[in-house]
């Protein structure tokens, strides 16, 4: 069996993490891991960690490390004998620390988007409250508009992403996520990607993984849309 690969994915909010680790699970056979799903899934559950989750969403707020990391480790240990990559999680150095304590991380990918794109992004941003899925109104539309392709329900924007709370949650993200990113930088595992498009990143990406996951055959997967 080859080796497995572990990875995480960071970037401010509708940076494209969500995109591109799909496109990542997509074609490197990844298990996409995302701790917003994690917690959606334990808010549904009604769990210990669920329920005391949605006390600080509903407020807008980071889930506190303790109960974030008591809700997500877990999940990494049935995973021991899959590659996979992490989306959302750490978020913060205390989190880097714990799943560093976990498990031993390949990589870190890191993207740095301009604010301009991020606010225009999440102003088309739309979402499927039940599933987390994502849409764009412009990038990846919905088959209807307002309605998701899978269930059929109503799409919602979010309070948060509005460009005004956009600013306000682009600076605390500075603020947590710079120790992180100087933690992956100093093991020598963080790899910083700067575009404005995700089509332009995502072969970089792509040639990156090519080289580290040696199940991956063909580089024509590298094209700028998989
Ligand atoms: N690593 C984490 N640490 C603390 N809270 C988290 C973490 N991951 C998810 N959460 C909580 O779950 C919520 C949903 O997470 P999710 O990543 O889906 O959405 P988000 O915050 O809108 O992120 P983004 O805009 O970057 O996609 C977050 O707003 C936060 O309250
Ligand atoms: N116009 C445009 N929109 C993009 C691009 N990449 C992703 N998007 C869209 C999809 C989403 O609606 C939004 C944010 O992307 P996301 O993958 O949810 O980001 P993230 O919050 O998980 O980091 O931006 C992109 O390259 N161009």
């Amino acid at each position: 069996m080859s080796k497995l690969f572990r990875a995480v994915i960071m970037g401010p909010p509708g940076s494209g993490k969500g995109t591109i680790s799909e496109r990542i699970a997509h074609s490197f056979g990844l298990k996409h891991l995302s701790s917003g799903d994690f917690v959606r899934e334990n808010i549904s559950a009604k769990t210990e960690a669920g329920v005391l989750a949605m006390t600080y969403i509903k407020k807008g707020l980071l889930v506190p490390d303790h109960v974030m990391t008591r809700l997500l480790l877990p999940r990494l240990v049935e995973m021991t004998k899959y590659s996979w990559l992490l989306d959302g999680f750490p978020r913060t150095l205390a989190q880097a620390k714990a799943l560093n304590s976990a498990c031993d991380l390949d990589i870190a990918i890191n993207l740095n988007i301009p604010l301009e794109t991020l606010k225009e992004r999440l102003r088309h941003r739309w979402i499927h409250p039940a599933s987390g899925r994502v849409y764009n109104m412009c990038f990846n539309p919905p088959r209807v508009q307002g309605i998701d392709d899978i269930t059929g329900e109503p799409l919602i924007q979010q309070e948060d992403d509005r460009p005004e709370a956009l600013v306000a949650r682009l600076r605390h993200y500075k603020d947590v996520a710079k120790p992180v990113i100087d933690f992956y930088k100093a093991k020598g595992i963080l790899y910083t990607y700067s575009d404005t498009e995700t089509d332009q990143i995502w072969p970089n990406i792509c040639t990156l993984l090519s080289t580290r996951i040696p199940t991956i055959q063909s580089d024509a997967r590298c094209a700028s849309t998989p």
